[in-house]
């Protein structure tokens, strides 16, 4: 059931015989996919089942079969893949970020367009992943966790209080803005119940408020993609028109990219110049839900700024002696503790005193009573380890380890449990027993 309003809205906007094609899209079941994660390869010959045709705008990501259920596979727990609509997948591809560049991923939980950054900066930059929501921040520092990855700062901070510390800071900056959601009425029920025009309205001031505070950070001559998962002009050509007249150093990129629709600056009134170079995905065009993506600009003249960077800190010799003791070298990144928990943040980290910081960078582990525990992110990020434990993924072993249980083997402590090759977590052996140590938050009820 669609809210009372919108399809009156749609027809208004789309005309009668585009409308009858838009509303018939919602009688088909909604797309789902999934994006591989390079930095976990599958082992040699293997495949996931439920993967159908590729997406064609994101060369890791695959249409999922219907009915599947990707997500109960150990090798999701592996971090072989994140399960991500394909039209979700656009914008991260536009941003186009590079290795080694400094990137900031604003509205960023639950995490989809965070991993898919991470995965073409392939471990190597600065990726700053920011979510408003304490509790949301959480679910993303989990799946930075899950897929193994080394360079992002996962913070929960207002946007303004951000622009204050990092003005002109960032290469490349995603703005995945909150918004009414009318492209995920197919998808959430939710989205259809909160929907109003008062929220339409709501939305399109929040996201103004909060592109104007990431125009802020980006460098001079940087790149700022604007996204959002709903059809309404407001939020959508609006915001991206009242950001061009009041930044005039910023412009929309043309950018090529044939699979998707132009936006529609005859919908508003008064647009900006080039705004018909922005992106709407609509549902009854492409095999994906509703979006909107616009590519800008600066121009402005300048260089990128810099603010001051996180002073290293010593590693105790406990967790320093471990560490020796991977064979698998540890990415270039400063060690920074927090209490007795140690990570190893980015090269250039910025200084984190007065940031909600939920992880800076890789978690390598925590001092306790003199002895070093490794950091369950640490096995996800592994592929060796001098010692493991490899069970086939899809046995009984890997579904009793991810149900929390003891397992056995002659291996005797700290062991990299493996999935069909995968890493998924540590266990501790002692005496024919391998211990669990998945953590508590993670197992699985059955
Ligand atoms: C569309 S979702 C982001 C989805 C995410 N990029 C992904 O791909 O998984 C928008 C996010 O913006 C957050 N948000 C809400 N209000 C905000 C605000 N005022 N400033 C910044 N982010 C906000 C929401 O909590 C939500 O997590």
């Amino acid at each position: 059931m669609l809210p009372q309003g919108f399809p009156e809205r749609m027809l208004h906007l789309l005309g009668e015989a585009e409308f009858a094609e838009f509303l018939a899209s919602y009688e088909r079941p909604r797309s789902a996919g999934l994006r591989l994660n390079p930095r976990k390869p599958l082992p040699d010959g293997a495949s996931l089942p439920f993967c159908e045709a590729q997406v064609p705008w994101e060369p890791n990501g695959y249409y999922v079969c219907e009915g599947s259920r990707p997500g109960l596979h150990p090798w999701h727990d592996a971090g072989a893949y994140y399960l991500q609509e394909p039209s979700a997948m656009a914008p991260a591809h536009l941003l186009d970020a590079q290795p080694g560049e400094r990137v900031l991923d604003l509205c960023a939980a639950p995490g989809g367009k965070t991993t898919q950054l991470a995965a073409a900066m392939q471990g190597r930059g600065l990726l700053v992943c920011n979510e408003i929501h304490p509790r949301r921040a959480q679910v993303l520092a989990s799946n930075v966790e899950r897929l193994g990855i080394p360079n992002a700062l996962v913070l929960s901070e207002h946007p303004a209080k951000l622009a204050q510390r990092f003005p002109g800071y960032f290469d490349r900056i995603l703005v995945d803005a909150p918004c009414s959601g009318e492209g995920m009425f197919r998808k959430e029920e939710a989205a259809v119940t909160d929907w109003s025009e008062a929220t339409v309205a709501m939305c399109a001031a929040r996201q103004q408020e909060i592109l104007a505070s990431a125009a802020e950070m980006l460098a001079p001559g940087g790149r700022l993609v604007y996204s959002t998962c709903t059809f309404s002009p407001e939020e959508n050509e609006g915001v991206i028109s009242a950001f061009l007249h009041a930044h005039p150093a910023f412009s929309v990129e043309p950018v090529e990219a044939p699979w998707f629709s132009p936006a529609r600056p005859d919908w508003i009134s008064d647009p900006a110049p080039g705004l018909e170079h922005a992106f709407r995905l609509w549902p009854h065009r492409l095999r994906g839900e509703g979006h909107f993506a616009a590519v800008l600009r600066s121009h402005a003249d300048g260089a990128r700024q810099d603010v001051p960077t996180e002073r290293p800190a010593q590693l105790p010799a406990a967790a320093a002696d471990f560490l020796r003791n991977c064979t698998q070298p540890l990415p270039d990144g400063v060690p920074v503790c927090f209490g007795s928990v140690c990570y190893l943040a980015p090269a250039e980290t910025p200084a984190l005193s007065g940031l909600r910081v939920l992880r800076a960078g890789l978690e390598l582990g925590e001092l306790r009573r003199d002895r070093f525990s490794p950091a369950h992110a640490l096995a996800l990020w592994l592929h060796t380890y001098p010692q493991t434990a490899d069970f086939p993924a899809g046995g009984p072993e890997i579904a009793a380890y991810l149900r929390g249980e003891t397992l056995h083997g002659t291996q005797r402590g700290w062991t990299l449990l493996t999935a069909g090759g995968l890493s998924l977590g540590w266990v501790r052996g002692a005496d024919g027993i391998l211990k669990n140590q998945y953590p508590k938050g993670l197992r699985r009820l059955r």
